[in-house]
């Protein structure tokens, strides 16, 4: 798609659109005419070149426009109406036309407000489009990981850098904050990607069970090995190992998986063979090990062995715009698996999921949105479609009672604006402060004073569809 003044004009020709398109182009609008929907599709499709598009409706070409929403949602031209004034008093009409177009004008609309208000889509779509590169940006290519946040980029780039050598890596981070995706990034970045990545929950299996699972087993080792099985360690020869909760390994297996980080053999159980393999390990905790070591739960040497190098995956809480750029990437994801009549999350949505804690990180923003999307009733995902309510998301843990008061303050003053689209004037009104204090207390929250002139410029649609990172808070992530 390019950014240049196209613009497609659907509908019958007659002398008044002959008359406004005339205008138009006197305006310096490059126009393609298509007389009616049914060819929209095939022009659409051949040359996907326009950002805006106005559509002449009348109450007989609803059914058609109906039968090609899924085109028109597909692509990212912003459309138009123009319509006769009884279209606006058809409820049903008008449902359909708030959800597949950016605006609306009558028949009788004068020419200079249309051109107004395809200059204002056309800037809009224009602005959509300038980030979308710096949206591939938001995501770790060869990782499958997304997030742009300085916390993420730095992650990206220790991965890189320990893909490169072949030490045992730790990855520290909660449940839920991508440990072991981080650990198949550094596989599959690294020169054993083409070889095998096994992983395994040590706090999953059974005590009994464990050893055979990690080492394997001889045949007639124990009642029910009637065959030989080859274990979790010896099977991802040179590649990757990833032991996902080591704090979880018993003492005793601790002491057998030393051996083998020392010496690189393994002997299965029932078996006399020391078998040497190459592989590399990775282990993973979101308890804390030093503790543990403290405690004589967890080994001191085994502790030092897999320490080589550290990761620390960071909590979502602290991501700051990722979690939007996380909540879009899913909803896309989910809404390409089925079809769905959700288009994105509304203002309020988008401010109340910044505030909240996220205690199971990722995974629990996966398992809201996917609930959300399909419990949402309305076009736009509310807060409690995502069973947030702004009392949950205002409930962080402060340390202080001044710290309580910092985050109630930030989360009142972060749902105002999203209320008010980042509107100022309207928000301090809202609040009962000047605007100078709602600047200052912005400033004191990190909010970032650049989304007020994109929050007075939003989309007339008045909520935020599925379109990437246009607007969003900024906020500074607060140190706990
Ligand atoms: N940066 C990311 N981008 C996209 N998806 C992510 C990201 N991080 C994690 N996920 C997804 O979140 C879910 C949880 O990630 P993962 O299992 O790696 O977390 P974990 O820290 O290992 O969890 P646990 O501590 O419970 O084992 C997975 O579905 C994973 O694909």
């Amino acid at each position: 798609m390019k950014a240049t003044n196209d613009l497609i004009v659907v509908g019958k020709m007659d002398g008044h659109l002959d008359e406004i398109m005339s205008g138009l182009e006197e305006r310096d609008w490059n126009i393609t005419h298509v007389e009616s929907l049914q060819k929209i599709q095939r022009i659409l499709h051949s040359s996907n070149d326009f950002l805006v598009g106005i559509i002449y409706l009348d109450a007989s070409c609803l059914e058609t426009l109906s039968s090609i929403e899924g085109v028109l949602n597909e692509l990212s031209t912003r459309w138009i109406a123009v319509i006769p004034e009884t279209l606006i008093k058809d409820a049903s009409s008008c449902r359909m036309i708030s959800r597949l177009f950016s605006g609306y004008h009558t028949i009788s609309t004068d020419l200079e407000k249309l051109h107004q208000s395809l200059s204002h889509q056309h800037s809009f779509a224009s602005l959509v489009l300038s980030h979308h590169d710096d949206d591939r940006l938001e995501e770790c290519q060869d990782c499958h990981m997304v997030g742009a946040s300085p916390s993420m980029k730095a992650l990206y780039r220790t991965i890189h850098k320990v893909s490169t050598v072949d030490a045992p890596v730790f990855i520290r981070g909660e449940s839920g904050t991508g440990k072991e995706l981080t650990a198949r990034a550094i596989h599959e970045e690294s020169l054993r990607a083409n070889a095998p990545f096994n992983a395994i929950n040590c706090g999953a299996l059974p005590a009994n069970l464990i050893q055979s699972e990690l080492f394997g087993h001889e045949k007639g080792a124990f009642t029910g090995a009637s065959q030989r099985k080859i274990g979790i360690i010896e099977g991802a020869e040179g590649g990757t190992l990833f032991l996902d909760e080591i704090g979880d390994l018993p003492l005793d297996m601790q002491v057998n998986l030393l051996r083998f980080l020392e010496n690189r053999t393994i002997q299965r159980v029932g078996g006399l063979k020391e078998i040497t393999v190459d592989v590399r390990v990775l282990a993973a905790t979101h308890v804390n090990l030093e503790e543990a070591v403290e405690k004589g739960t967890f080994r001191e040497d085994l502790f030092h062995r897999l320490n080589v190098l550290q990761i620390k995956v960071p909590p979502l809480r602290e991501r700051g715009d990722d979690i939007e750029i996380l909540a879009r990437h899913f909803f896309n994801k989910f809404a390409s698996e089925k079809s769905i009549q959700v288009r994105g999350f509304t203002k309020e949505s988008l401010a109340i999921m910044r505030l909240y804690e996220w205690p199971g990180n990722i995974r629990e923003l996966i398992n809201r949105i996917r609930r959300a999307m399909v419990m949402c009733e309305h076009s736009l995902i509310r807060p409690t479609d995502l069973g947030l309510e702004r009392r949950q998301s205002a409930s962080r843990y402060a340390e202080s009672l001044e710290e309580a008061r910092d985050i109630a303050e930030r989360s009142v003053v972060m749902a105002a604006l999203a209320r008010n689209s980042f509107n100022i004037q309207h928000t301090a009104r809202e609040l009962g402060i000047s605007r100078v204090t709602l600047y200052r207390l912005m400033d004191k929250h990190g909010v970032n004073r650049g989304n007020e002139a994109a929050g007075d410029k939003r989309d007339s649609r008045g909520g935020d569809s599925a379109s990437p990172k246009v607007l969003h808070l900024s906020t500074v992530s607060k140190g706990r």
